[in-house]
């Protein structure tokens, strides 16, 4: 007999094949689908606790999820399934019947879990910081933020880890067949295995492989296509280019050199010798500083020098460790981060626009959980705020599909939404191309204009220079100088400053 022949008679037996189909179907398909699914889904739910508790600030429960996860993860599968199926195989029969099924399924679980736990840990900490600084600016808790924003990104970004887990799960579900499964029970590779010994050939086994993979090879491809789509949503033509970006404003009603009239009713500020440190640097010294009501104050300075940091006291995204800020006359320490967040509206020079969601969600999430708006007032107060910067046609954009100018139009706009008192802008053009910063800087010298408090960190001296009520030159983590900007730039009184203007000049 030839090879082929011997090869032909033990896989190729399509008569053992097809006799064995009707059981595989309605027995072990079922079962190993049932087996997966639970383990994945209880096996989720544990991996979610243990997420939290890695990435919590509470030592103990960060060694706790450790140590489950290093034992599950480290014990080869079928150790634990049999320690846990015969173990606790009393305790099982007790609750459960004489199945040890169900214990084969908390086995499972136990193990996916230490996995997923991982999966979802390692995803959460992915998402960039500044997505949780965005929430914080727009006066979520940090619950919100984590449960809103944080975890919804990061379990996207680990759907394709995840699948494989439940493919991984699909394939371990073969080993519960160790337990001494019931008839009813069997899953693929044991209805496979059991028609095998009785045929005499392995054509049923390799039938129960063909059936793990139309499990696990569709959905791999499928969970790749849906998460391609995720990352960017639906692909929006209409690229522009930034000339036409200006003229995007314009018609917005952004003029950029025209009067408006006063819109905003802005707040006062006064920093009264503050002290900043990142644990054991001190990174502002004593720094004073009143910001007028419905003034535009710039702050100047080399990188390192602080300007960042009391942008960041300002709303509390960062505490100072001695001296008092007043909003309003009223210290913001009288109030919590939340309320004051609420008050003070912040854009950052990466966007940090929520990556998942609409032009005109971004702007609707916080009006609807922080404001308590509902769905439909929130929408109109969204539109109204991306008219006012030109991007109501791009309401239903993605920020993958906006440009940079644009996107940093939306963060103002989704700033603006919740009515602050003062804006905060930490070096907004930084990340722009040279043609998309006059569309944003026209939009910020327009809100000055309408009577907004603003206060702006800026590399830009020619904004500050005619934007500005007050400049402020830091180094050093000190206010060197502070005056109006004509002052400051064509009469700078410290060798700092004059040294500072002329290399960027
Ligand atoms: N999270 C942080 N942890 C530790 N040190 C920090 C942190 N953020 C900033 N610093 C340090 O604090 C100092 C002031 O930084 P800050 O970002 O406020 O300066 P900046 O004037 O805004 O600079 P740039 O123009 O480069 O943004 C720098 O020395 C910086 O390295």
């Amino acid at each position: 007999m030839s090879w082929y022949d011997t090869f032909a008679r033990s896989f190729l037996d399509f008569q053992a094949m097809a006799e064995v189909l009707p059981n595989m179907v309605r027995v072990g398909l079922k079962n190993t689908l049932i087996l997966a699914v639970a383990s994945t889904f209880f096996g989720t739910l544990i991996g979610i606790v243990l997420a939290v508790m890695g990435i919590s600030e509470n030592r103990p429960l960060k060694l706790l999820a450790r140590v489950y996860t290093d034992i599950f993860r480290g014990l080869p599968a079928i150790v634990t399934i049999l320690i846990i199926g015969q173990g606790f195989a009393r305790l099982g029969r007790d609750l459960f019947g004489p199945s040890p099924y169900p214990l084969g399924i908390l086995a499972l679980s136990l193990i996916a879990g230490a996995y997923i736990g991982e999966i979802f840990r390692a995803g959460i900490q992915s998402v960039e910081r500044g997505q949780i600084d965005a929430t914080r600016t727009l006066g979520m808790t940090y619950g919100q933020g984590m449960r809103l924003v944080v975890i919804p990104q990061g379990i996207r970004r680990v759907l394709p880890a995840l699948v494989n887990q439940f493919i991984g799960n699909v394939k371990d579900s073969s080993l519960v067949y160790f337990l001494g499964l019931l008839a009813s029970e069997r899953e693929l590779f044991r209805v496979g295995q059991d028609q095998a010994v009785l045929t005499g050939n392995l054509s049923p086994l390799l039938l129960a492989g063909v059936f793990y993979l139309v499990i696990t090879v569709p959905l791999t491809h499928l969970v790749n296509y849906i998460d391609a789509r995720m990352r960017v949503g639906k692909r929006i033509s209409g690229v522009q280019s930034g000339l036409k970006e200006v003229a995007e404003l314009a018609e917005a009603g952004v003029p950029g050199a025209a009067k408006s009239p006063a819109r905003f009713k802005g707040g006062s500020i006064e920093v009264k010798n503050i002290d900043m440190a990142y644990g054991a640097v001190q990174v502002l010294h004593d720094v004073s500083l009143k910001v007028e009501p419905g003034t535009v104050t710039c702050l100047i300075g080399p990188s390192g020098s602080g300007k960042s940091t009391l942008l960041r006291c300002l709303n509390r995204l960062v505490e100072c460790r001695a001296g008092d800020i007043l909003l309003d006359g009223e210290s913001i320490y009288s109030q919590t981060p939340d309320q004051l967040r609420r008050r003070v509206g912040m854009v950052f020079q990466q966007f940090n626009l929520f990556p998942d969601r609409s032009a005109l969600a971004n702007i609707t999430l916080a009006l609807r959980k922080v404001r308590g708006m509902s769905r439909q007032e929130a929408e109109r107060a969204a539109s109204a705020r991306l008219h006012e910067v030109g991007l109501l046609e791009r309401k239903d954009h993605r920020p993958a599909n906006l440009s940079g100018g644009q996107q940093q139009r939306v963060a103002i706009a989704r700033a603006l939404a919740l009515e602050p008192e003062i804006m905060l802008f930490d070096e907004v053009t930084s990340a722009l191309d040279p043609e998309l910063v006059k569309g944003v800087l026209n939009l910020m010298a327009d809100l000055g204009r309408g009577g907004m408090t603003m206060v702006v960190v800026t590399h830009e001296m020619n904004f500050a220079r005619k934007v500005a009520n007050q400049v402020v030159f830091m180094d050093e983590g000190r206010i060197v100088e502070a005056g109006r900007p004509a002052d400051l730039f064509d009469n700078p009184q410290s060798p700092r400053l004059r040294r500072f203007l002329s290399e960027v000049l």
